[in-house]
């Protein structure tokens, strides 16, 4: 497939420090998520990307527009959601979209009917009317998202859009960004903290670290470990279960929630381990192929030194 952001080699200095180092990128159609601790890069990177600041070295394209050369064309091709509120005191939700539409060259009454159209896909009541001082943090949040959306642009770049939501809100965000992704075909980059958010929306993941990329993978192959095993949960005594496994020369490791995971292939695996089960008194309550867990491939990709060591 063709990427619709490429970078190759992008570095970003501020004075002699440097917070990208050489990024090389591809980012796809659906929905790929913008990981790193704090100081990472991810807004150095996003500011990059938006042609708000421009790269030290390195060359990058979003679709057919150059970045550093052609900002104005990507700018109209990105949809930006900041992470902290942008609005002028005074107006309405509605009018504070219709105002975000006209500064990308709709007609004002064009803007105010697509200003509706995009808060009602938000869930904006009539709270819509009310001047945005007087919104909570979700309806701030909505807003956000409301005027990032507005232009209909083909590609959306998305700062904490669940932060500081409550979980049916934050639900609901989802599922917009979802449905803005699978049925309206957008591609979406979602920086966030927050990994069950990854883990639920993402098909992409990048992860930063002090300004070098650690991993850009599909979710899905991330996910699976690179020696395969089961995971096993049992009913009973877990620890004479795991004594029985040891007993009969099985690599175990001891995982999270008290389930036991078990090196080897599947096949011949699954049914020594019900025998196994049987002989320790314990009932098999399911059994597995493990997954590596978002955490566990955070934390390896930030522990690591650039160079591959841990
Ligand atoms: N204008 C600047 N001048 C000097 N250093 C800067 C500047 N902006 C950012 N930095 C530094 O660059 C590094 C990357 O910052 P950046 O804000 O891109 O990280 P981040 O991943 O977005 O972090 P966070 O998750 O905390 O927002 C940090 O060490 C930061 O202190």
């Amino acid at each position: 497939m063709n990427a619709l952001i490429e970078l190759d080699e992008i570095s970003k200095n501020y004075g002699s420090f440097r917070a990208l180092d050489r990024v090389s990128l591809k980012i796809e159609s659906g929905i790929t998520s913008l990981l790193g601790p704090n100081g990472a890069g991810k807004s150095t990177l996003i500011k990059v990307l938006l042609g708000l600041l421009r790269a030290t070295t390195g060359t990058g394209r979003l679709m057919e527009f150059q970045l550093g050369r052609q900002n104005r064309q990507i700018r109209e091709q990105v949809g930006y959601m900041p992470e902290d509120d942008c609005y002028l005191s005074g107006l309405s939700g509605v009018e504070s979209v219709q105002l975000s539409a006209q500064l990308s060259r709709f007609p004002r009454l064009e803007a105010l009917r697509r200003g509706h159209e995009i808060l009602d896909f938000c869930g904006m009541g009539q709270e819509r009317y009310r001047t945005v001082e007087t919104y909570s943090t979700g309806m701030r949040q909505k807003l956000r998202f409301a005027q990032a959306l507005v232009h209909d642009p083909p590609i959306l770049i998305l700062d904490e859009p669940t932060s500081g939501l409550d979980p049916g809100e934050r639900e609901s965000m989802l599922n917009r960004i979802k449905i803005l992704a699978r049925e309206k075909g957008k591609a979406v980059l979602l920086c966030t903290h927050i990994l069950p958010d990854v883990q639920a929306v993402s098909d992409a993941v990048v992860i930063l670290a002090s300004g070098r990329v650690r991993v850009s993978e599909q979710l899905e192959q991330l996910s699976v470990p690179t020696e395969p095993s089961l995971r096993v949960k049992v009913l009973g005594d877990i620890d004479a279960f795991q004594s029985q496994l040891e007993q009969a020369g099985l690599p175990i490791k001891t995982g999270v929630n008290g389930a036991i995971t078990v090196e080897g292939h599947h096949e011949e695996l699954a049914e020594r381990i019900w025998q196994l089960a049987r002989q320790a008194g314990v009932g098999v309550r399911s059994i597995e192929p493990s997954r590596n867990s978002l955490e566990e491939i955070f934390l390896t990709a930030v522990r690591e030194q650039p160079d591959g060591h841990s």
